[in-house]
């Protein structure tokens, strides 16, 4: 494997590539050194606007030159792409970084041509702002240098985490990839229901989406845990002790876990049905 020392190709600049291409850029990384492959106008053209990379219609354009590739395509586009590189991937032996849901490093190894260095994580959207979180699994293919950088890389996008066993990707992928949305969706509801209980609309966003921010910022930024955060809100008989019983009473803990879940087995079937 070359040292990843040379550009970075992004395959897609969709959402995922968008935040994590922000946050590398954020973060001081020279833009003239991303080349992301997008087939779609717009997209390019706001990439360019927005963070001055270069883009391309083409990922074998992207490629070249390229030391490291970042797979950010759907998953289920990418066994084509990985197949109309290849010939590119055994010539450089570039590093290559996918953040596909479900798409294992040995469906990677193989569509790519047999002894590729692949690096398989899993981002999320707050990349974008700095504050995302990554679970990168290497295979033994990739040497110190190619872990270091795919860390690096990630890094710039906030918190790595290394994962041993790659049968867990994808329970990253059903806590922490998909695992803003599920904040989104308690927001929604929050201002939904403040609405509903009276409250302006504006106030109600406001109020809900600073509740969010700050909880997230106690729930990181203190050593104490989650549970002693919530009773130190929950006074005895008071407002919040009817909230909370009337979530246990829905199931919420179990909801969460069925919700995880089913992301969980959905990673899965997304490897098995990209076989
Ligand atoms: N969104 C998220 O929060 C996260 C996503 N991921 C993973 O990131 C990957 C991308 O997801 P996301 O960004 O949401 O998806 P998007 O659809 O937003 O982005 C993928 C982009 O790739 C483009 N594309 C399709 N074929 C090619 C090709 N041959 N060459 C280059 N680009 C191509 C698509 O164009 P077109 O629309 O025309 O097909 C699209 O614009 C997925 O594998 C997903 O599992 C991982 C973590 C979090
Ligand atoms: O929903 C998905 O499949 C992708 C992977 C994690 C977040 N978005």
């Amino acid at each position: 494997m070359t040292t990843p020392n040379e550009s970075i190709a992004f395959i897609g600049g969709g959402n995922m590539a968008r935040s994590l291409i922000g946050g590398l850029v954020a973060q001081g990384h020279d833009p003239a050194s991303i080349r992301v492959a997008e087939p779609v106008p717009s997209l390019r053209e706001t990439l360019v606007a927005d963070f001055g990379v270069h883009v391309f219609e083409q990922a074998e354009e992207a490629v070249a030159a390229a030391g490291t590739w970042v797979l950010a395509t759907k998953p289920q586009v990418l066994r084509a792409v990985c197949e109309s590189l290849a010939v590119q991937a055994q010539a450089t032996h570039p590093l290559v970084i996918s953040i596909a849901a479900g798409i294992t490093a040995a469906q990677l190894e193989r569509w790519l041509g047999g002894d590729a260095s692949v690096v398989r994580t899993m981002p999320n959207t707050p990349a974008l702002l700095g504050a995302g979180a990554t679970g990168l699994f290497a295979t033994a293919r990739v040497d110190a240098a190619g872990r270091g950088f795919a860390e690096a890389l990630l890094a710039a996008a906030g918190k790595t985490v290394w994962i041993d066993d790659e049968a867990q990707m994808d329970t990253v992928t059903a806590v922490s990839g998909s695992g803003p949305a599920y904040v989104f969706l308690l927001a929604e509801a929050m201002v939904d229901a403040g609405i509903t209980e009276g409250l302006p609309p504006d106030a109600a966003r406001t109020l809900a989406l600073q509740t969010v921010l700050g909880a997230a910022r106690m729930l990181t930024e203190s050593d104490v845990d989650a549970a002693e955060l919530r009773r130190r809100v929950t006074s005895p008989n008071g407002t919040t002790q009817a909230a909370i019983e009337t979530f246990e009473a829905g199931g919420l803990r179990t909801l969460v876990a069925d919700a995880i879940h089913a992301a969980r087995v959905r990673g899965a079937e997304l490897s098995a049905a990209n076989e």
